[in-house]
């Protein structure tokens, strides 16, 4: 289980800065996107994306150095070859800037920080450490699926120049490449290594450099048009989690993706795309002023619900001394012997014993049988368990070993005591939370109020699932998938991660509405919900009248966004003129898939925030894929898979669900989990078996 849990990622903490001061102080550790860098030579502090920088990233890669349980010396050491080596090799106008990091061996941090360098426009990267052979060893796993080339010229003349000196230089596992206009250097880990291998290679640097830099692009535009490289939405992707101001993770990445190829397509989407990411931050923020409050329940119906208050004991528990033990109560300094037995106390029954001239002179020794939780009589310090005594006859019992004071007695308050906190406000009230409230008495408390949802499936081909369709169907009708899918969702996710909605007003709250402006928005405007969600009709045919509507009765706030399938989701938030109330309406796809993945991605924070979560996504993890999976060459996509625990090797695999075409609804079921699969390049296409993906869970992992 452990295991497990060390498997969940959280991506807000993976770049763990470690400021070695120990390091000459020309360099500058950097902790986000909008960092500036510090000029080596003068300490000017200066744009990252002047032209005449020379940045290099220097990215210690080591657990325990990470935690504080080793010094690095391998980044300190390449920091000083490269001033005195390689700066003394660069012209005049090269202003020479080195920022130094230390992340521990995790691919999620790696990667981070890597795209993160390379969206910035460093010219060379040189890492150290991970590249070995041992489980944690995940260098070449984090790079690899970064690169856009490989420079295994680089590799070779490292593990050449090492393998002179020890054979174990063949354990190495270096992944020289270029990503973008970066030149990335894997060295290994210990600090000789480092030294060698990077002597060797220094010379072919700054050649190497200038031709990524004046390499001539071909034109891929068709391909990839201005997005950032799609591996860095990858990482994009939040743990978005609640904090103290209610607010919500900040993205280290571009905000909007550039939708098109430059040119102005006269059909193309008005709508900027914009990054999964910074498109749930937009939603969430929505959801600050939308006031669904609190409200009191019966314990009883507060199952799966987040407390709204801190919730205190009025009593002590238990409340009175009570016995842990089938035996007798004694007093522990009576010691070993035999023992009249006075009477009993049992569970649940008045205390029932005879009073004995207990004074001085007489000097037997008496006790109380007792059984389990119940009441320990006043005059008695110790309880002995039954098996450490001997009856002897009716009234007699011999004690058989000694026991101490308190013994097997549950003081007053031991477990909670009055007045102390036993719940707090945030907390999800599962089974436990329950039985607490009952043991205290509680019987009503305030809880987060549930967001009321209404579901409109928008398409003039639909009909209720139940209706029949006659053979010639020369209409075209299909039978509304929409509506039944998500009513379960809204169910399911109730169910499985507690409850963040409830849908308004029974049947009413899904309805079917045809491809017509007043219909549609008649149905959006009288609908009284705090969310509604519709599906089809977004996208950029005639009769997707969606987002037109939105954009007269209420505020678009996205339009597009930068994955697949989901592309043309749409959120706006309308507000009723004369109560006031704003609505949050999400506009998912028609295509079954796609509104289900939209509605995992971007609804259901949506709703966790309003119900009061702390943790607004579904939890996130890495897997190893367990087959070869093509890579679409335009949009990161939510690659619908299964997800399992291998025992055997101690990590989660993903297995995909096959085709992923978004009208797809087998690729849904039996999915557990949605891969986020980085966009393809014309140079990686696929990512291989083994490969470690994130992937998010949408359901129980049991199977
Ligand atoms: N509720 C639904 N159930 C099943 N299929 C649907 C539903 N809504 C839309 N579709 C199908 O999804 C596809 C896309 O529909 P469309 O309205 O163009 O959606 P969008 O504009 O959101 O892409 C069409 O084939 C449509 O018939
Ligand atoms: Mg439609």
């Amino acid at each position: 289980m452990n295991n497990l849990l060390n498997f969940l990622t959280s991506f807000s903490d993976n770049t763990n800065s470690n400021n070695n001061n120990n390091i000459n102080n020309t360099t500058t550790p950097t902790n986000n996107m909008s960092s500036t860098i510090q000029n080596t030579e003068d300490n000017v502090s200066s744009s990252v994306n002047k032209i005449n920088e020379f940045q290099v990233g220097i990215l210690t890669i080591s657990d325990r150095v990470s935690r504080g349980k080793a010094t690095d010396q391998s980044g300190p050491e390449i920091i000083n070859i490269l001033k005195n080596q390689y700066k003394p090799l660069l012209s005049e106008n090269d202003r020479f800037i080195t920022v130094y990091k230390v992340v521990p061996d995790s691919i999620a941090s790696i990667q981070g920080m890597v795209t993160q360098w390379t969206q910035l426009k460093f010219k060379l990267i040189i890492t150290t450490g991970g590249t070995g052979f041992s489980p944690r060893d995940l260098t070449p796993e984090a790079i690899k699926p970064l690169l856009d080339k490989r420079a295994k010229g680089i590799d070779i003349a490292m593990l050449k120049s090492s393998l002179d000196v020890t054979p174990h230089a063949m354990l190495s596992r270096p992944c020289s490449g270029i990503r973008d206009k970066t030149l990335i250097v894997t060295l290994p880990g210990s600090v000789k290594a480092v030294r060698e291998n990077l002597v060797t290679i220094l010379p072919a640097l700054p050649h190497a450099i200038d031709l990524i830099c004046q390499e001539q692009v071909p034109d891929q535009s068709h391909l990839i048009s201005n997005q950032p490289h799609l591996t860095t939405q990858q990482q994009e992707l939040p743990t978005h989690h609640g904090g103290g101001n209610g607010g919500h993770s900040h993205s280290h990445g571009h905000g909007h993706v550039c939708g098109g190829s430059g040119k102005n397509k006269e059909n193309e989407s008005k709508y900027e795309m914009v990054a999964v990411n910074n498109a749930i931050e937009t939603i969430l923020k929505e959801c600050e002023d939308l006031g669904i409050g609190e409200e009191q329940v019966e314990t009883m119906n507060s199952f799966g619900r987040i407390i709204g208050q801190d919730v205190h004991s009025d009593i002590d528990f238990p409340q009175f001394r009570a016995s842990i033990k089938d035996g007798y109560a004694l007093n522990a300094k009576d010691g070993l012997g035999k023992y009249k037995v006075l009477g009993d106390s049992f569970a649940g029954s008045p205390i029932n014993t005879t009073n004995e001239n207990q004074s001085e002179t007489n000097t037997e020794k008496y006790c109380v049988k007792i059984t389990t939780g119940a009441r320990v009589p006043e005059g008695y310090d110790s309880v002995i368990q039954i098996e450490d005594t001997k009856t002897l006859t009716e009234n007699y019992i011999e004690v058989l070993s000694v026991v101490s004071s308190g013994q097997d007695i549950r003081p007053v308050g031991s477990d909670i005591s009055k007045g102390s906190k036993v719940l707090s406000k945030g907390d999800k009230i599962g089974s436990s939370e329950i039985g607490l409230l009952a043991t205290l008495g509680i019987r009503n408390l305030m809880v987060f109020k549930l967001p009321t949802i209404t579901v409109l499936s928008t398409g003039n081909e639909l009909v209720p699932f139940e209706d029949e369709i006659d053979s010639n169907n020369n209409k075209g009708t299909i039978r509304d998938t929409n509506s039944p899918t998500l009513q379960t969702l809204i169910r399911d996710v109730n169910n499985q991660f507690g409850q963040c909605c409830q849908l308004k007003g029974g049947k009413e709250s899904f309805k079917i509405i045809p491809d017509n402006y007043d219909s549609l928005r008649d149905a959006i405007e009288n609908t009284q919900s705090d969310i509604i969600i519709t599906s089809g009709g977004v996208s950029m045919g005639e009769l997707d009248l969606v987002k037109p509507l939105l954009e007269k009765i209420g505020k678009v706030h996205i339009g597009r966004v930068n994955m697949k399938p989901g592309k043309p989701l749409t959120f706006s938030t309308v507000t009723n003129k004369q109560t006031q109330k704003k609505t949050l309406v999400f506009s998912l796809p028609g295509n079954p898939v796609s509104s289900v993945v939209c509605f995992y991605v971007f609804v259901l924070p949506a709703l966790r925030k309003l119900s009061g979560f702390t943790q607004f996504s579904l939890p996130m993890v890495e897997a190893k894929l367990s087959d070869r999976i093509p890579l679409d060459l335009q949009r990161p996509e939510y690659h619908r898979s299964q997800l399992t625990w291998d025992f055997q090797q101690q990590c989660f695999t993903a297995k995909s669900t096959g085709s992923q075409a978004s009208c797809r609804m087998l690729s849904l079921s039996r999915s557990n989990c949605f891969l986020i699969l980085p966009a393809g390049t014309p140079n990686q296409k696929y990512l291989e078996k083994n490969t470690i993906v994130k992937c998010l869970i949408i359901s129980n992992i049991y199977s």
